[in-house]
């Protein structure tokens, strides 16, 4: 069985380039956010339900991410409702991932891994971390987001310094060489365990 790597992180702390840098290293990906987007996306298996629970958010057969946001900044329950849609699929969609694995290590990319308790199921968890004000300048540089819709996001995400001080590697995404070099470390580690216990 591969070894599980749980790769978690507050919003904009650099997840997904610093999953990119596993890849490199020879690892499998899973994404949580990108399960979403195949959800959301035409044929999704979370347009009807959620075409179901908010109408106005499906436009020609995909979920529509913008007024989603403005759904979710207008009505306080609003998330944990997608939340109850979108989790069980997500779920479904990582367990047909898993059957066609080979890799040695899998890294599981998900924002939240800890928030959810899925990091029981990893064998050792990695957490991307930068300070708050370069965490959000890189949100709001991205310009998908409003400073409001960003705020509201990160108050439902375990504070950085808890999930920094759980987790068994922190990478700090300070800049993308040192972020690849950590990488690189903890893939060395990973294996060198693994050869050990072969
Ligand atoms: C809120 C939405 C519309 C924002 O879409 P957008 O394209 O702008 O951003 P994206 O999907 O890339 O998410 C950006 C980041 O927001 C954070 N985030 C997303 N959903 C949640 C959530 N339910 N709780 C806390 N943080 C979240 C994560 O850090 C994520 O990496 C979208 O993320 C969504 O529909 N979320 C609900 C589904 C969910 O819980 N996804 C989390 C992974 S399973
Ligand atoms: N190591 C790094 N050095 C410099 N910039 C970085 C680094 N890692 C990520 N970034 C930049 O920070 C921004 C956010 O990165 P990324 O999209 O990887 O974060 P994320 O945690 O996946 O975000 P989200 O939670 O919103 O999905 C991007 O603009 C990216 O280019």
């Amino acid at each position: 069985m591969s070894f599980r790597l749980g790769l978690t992180g507050s919003i904009g702390m650099g997840k997904s380039t610093t999953a990119s840098f596993f890849v490199d290293e020879g690892c499998a990906l899973w994404d949580a956010d990108a399960a979403v987007h195949r959800l959301y996306d035409k044929g999704g298996a979370a347009v009807a339900p959620m075409q179901a629970a908010f109408p106005e958010a499906v436009v020609d057969g995909v979920v529509d991410r913008a007024r989603l946001k403005a759904i979710i900044a207008s009505e306080p329950t609003a998330l944990k409702q997608i939340e109850a849609i979108v989790h069980p699929l997500v779920a479904a969609d990582r367990a047909d991932f898993l059957k066609s694995v080979t890799a040695d290590i899998v890294v599981y990319d998900i924002p939240l891994l800890f928030e959810t308790g899925g990091d029981k199921a990893m064998d050792a968890v990695a957490c991307v971390s930068i300070p708050r004000e370069d965490q959000k300048a890189r949100v709001m540089e991205r310009g998908t987001m409003t400073e409001a819709q960003f705020e509201q996001i990160l108050a439902k995400q375990m504070p950085n310094e808890d999930k920094c001080a759980r987790a068994d590697f922190v990478i700090v995404t300070d800049t993308l060489d040192h972020a690849r070099q950590q990488v690189q470390d903890i893939v060395k580690e990973i294996r060198t365990g693994l050869n050990q216990n072969a």
